[in-house]
């Protein structure tokens, strides 16, 4: 890889991403490349990375290519591959807006969890329709230092276990993944969520991710949360036919997930770009070796 190669870096409530806009697939991404990028002391550094390319330019995405131009790749901070991103994709329709690829409105946005839409204003947040969660049946257990909880296994494209516990505190420092059992319940990992109540409606979390270790919000892990809060509050839209909203803290900030009756979730959230600048081929060669 010895050309120049343009990115930024963005956030969503903190869970940060390095930007690679790639419109015609070009640039090589192999997994190595992505952890060096997402390193945050030899590298850019990010939670994961944001690879913008054309549907119809990706293998996986072509088939969208008639919904939406473009496709959301997802990698995550050490270079595996994930089938969604909530945060990363206001982050990635904030880019496009930015670029000019996009205007305000509704852009649609190609991943591996198939297209969402994405509500774009000139400023402020930016919501996304994630779609229907799935709940798998069968009892889930996470431990972290002595400690285990009953969770609940909600998918929202990617996999997610959360567990409601007394003190956000119990999951310690979360510098590795939480066990879980039974190992089918989740053949390729999961992202585990542990989450307090803060008052009606109101959570507050903190996460493990998949791939990228303990971050400061996961979109899709609050997704999963407001859904598993509504089964146990009583409160499942598809049951009292009324939408149920959830007001989620996470370290990095505050998302608003609202699930309607048919079972769609809406979630709005902050999406910023800080900055962008250029890749030394250099640096990355080295990196690499
Ligand atoms: N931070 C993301 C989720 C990224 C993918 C996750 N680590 C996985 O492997 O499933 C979000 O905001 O949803």
């Amino acid at each position: 890889m010895s050309t120049r190669i343009a990115f930024l870096k963005g956030h969503g409530t903190e869970n940060d991403f390095v930007i690679v806009p790639d419109p015609e697939n070009a640039v090589d991404l192999s997994p190595a490349a992505v952890a060096a990028l997402c390193d945050r002391r030899a590298g850019i550094g990010g939670d994961g990375l944001l690879h913008v390319v054309r549907s119809a330019a990706h293998p996986e995405a072509r088939a969208m290519a008639a919904e939406t131009e473009w496709f959301m790749d997802y990698r995550n901070g050490d270079g595996s591959v994930a089938e969604m991103c909530g945060n990363g994709v206001r982050v990635f329709a904030r880019y496009l807006q930015r670029a000019g690829h996009v205007s305000e409105g509704d852009v649609a946005v190609a991943t591996r969890g198939g297209v969402k839409s994405v509500h774009l204003a000139k400023e402020g947040d930016v919501t996304v329709g994630m779609g229907r969660a799935l709940l798998p049946e069968g009892d889930v257990t996470v431990s972290v230092g002595g400690r285990s909880w009953p969770a609940r296994n909600v998918n929202m494209g990617n996999p997610h276990a959360v567990a409601f516990v007394d003190d956000l505190a119990h999951a310690g420092d979360l510098l590795a993944p939480p066990p879980f059992s039974p190992p089918s319940a989740y053949p390729d990992g999961v992202n585990v969520e542990f989450v307090v109540d803060r008052g009606p409606r109101h959570v507050a979390l903190r996460v493990h991710e998949r791939g990228s270790g303990e971050t400061r919000s996961c979109g899709t892990g609050a997704c999963a949360v407001a859904v598993a809060a509504a089964r146990r509050d009583g409160a499942d839209p598809s049951v009292t036919g009324t939408p149920a909203t959830y007001t989620v803290d996470v370290p990095g900030g505050t998302l608003v997930i609202t699930e309607r009756p048919d079972g769609e979730i809406e979630m709005t959230g902050p999406a910023v770009i800080v900055a962008e600048g250029v890749i030394e081929p250099e640096w990355l060669e080295n990196a690499l070796r």
